[in-house]
């Protein structure tokens, strides 16, 4: 055997041996990766949207500091010293793979996470105000709110808010920096009944109501909680859409590091494309645990209003 065939057949017995080992290594991963897909997903009701390069099922894998294998002269004729030397024990470094994301579009009831804090829930129902009577109140909102363009602050930095906004409570309320005005003038007519109807379905009796106005595809809000003291713990937050569809987002907050930062870099990420009439409630832990935004748009977007009704707790003046 001349020296190039010696060096083939080395390596293909080395590979060989060594394959079914890295083989049996990776078969888990994979195992989980479709089961979790299908009967394994946290999230009943919702289609799973693999994303072959961005993203796949959560699972942390763990290696062996060589997950090469090595080879050796020693090797030839030596199968179990050969397969010895290729065991994955001992793991040392862990390779974390970010979460597919997954797409909620059925109505129904979703717990999203039992974990850190407690049940994070959301509830969503897309058809919960009949289209024509959507537009209807789509049309008033634009008309009579007070919509208006403020600033915020994040990291000491004052930027203009990318949408409008408007706030009716009888307090003050302090978000992202800024300290919106009382505003105790009268609800749009729409807005009263939708709210009594709410506090049938919900039984709770909303004081406030936070309204957005996404212009266009360049408006968005960016990643947050509602968890601004004045909400007080756990709060129920409802929230309409009317207008243009928005993709909202949410992402779960993993654990912070020493200096309190925390990297989302792998935090599974949930899509609800509320579309006009839907209302989506959040409940529980949801703002402990997770964040959320509406991204802006790559493509032409018409005007979308959300509005939030929510409980503000008058001790925190
Ligand atoms: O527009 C939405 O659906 C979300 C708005 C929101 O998160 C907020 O106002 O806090
Ligand atoms: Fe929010």
């Amino acid at each position: 055997m001349n020296a190039e065939k010696r060096r083939k057949s080395r390596v293909q017995g080395g590979w060989a041996g060594a394959g079914s080992k890295q083989n049996n290594a990776s078969k888990p991963k994979q195992s989980v990766l479709a089961s979790h897909a299908s009967s394994q997903s946290p999230v009943t009701g919702i289609v799973t949207q693999r994303q072959v390069l961005a993203s796949a099922q959560s699972h942390s894998v763990k290696l062996s500091e060589s997950s090469i294998p090595q080879w050796t002269d020693n090797n030839i004729g030596q199968k179990s010293q050969n397969s010895q030397q290729l065991v994955f024990e001992d793991p040392e470094q862990e390779i974390q793979v970010k979460p597919a994301d997954l797409t909620i579009v059925k109505s129904g009831t979703y717990d999203i996470s039992t974990e850190p804090s407690g049940v994070s829930r959301l509830r969503y129902f897309p058809d919960f105000i009949e289209p024509s009577r959507s537009e209807a109140i789509f049309a008033e909102l634009l008309d009579e709110i007070p919509w208006k363009q403020r600033s915020e602050v994040h990291g000491g930095v004052r930027a203009v808010q990318p949408r409008l906004t408007a706030w009716y409570n009888e307090l003050p309320y302090t978000y992202a920096g800024i300290t919106v005005e009382a505003n105790t003038s009268e609800w749009p007519n729409a807005l009263k009944t939708l709210k009594d109807q709410l506090v049938e379905v919900t039984g709770i009796e909303f004081n406030s109501l936070a309204a957005n106005l996404y212009r266009d595809g360049h408006d968005s809000i960016g990643w947050h909680s509602d968890d601004e003291p004045i909400m007080g713990k756990n709060p129920t937050i409802v929230s309409l859409s009317f207008g243009e569809e928005g993709v909202f987002e949410l992402r779960k907050k993993p654990p912070p590091n020493e200096s309190g930062e925390r990297d989302y870099t792998y935090s599974q990420v949930i899509k609800i494309p509320l579309r006009s009439g839907s209302l989506l409630i959040m409940e529980g832990w949801t703002q402990s645990d997770w964040q959320h935004r509406i991204p802006n748009e790559y493509h032409d977007r018409g005007a979308r209003i959300n509005i939030t009704f929510r409980v503000a707790i008058p001790s925190h003046k």
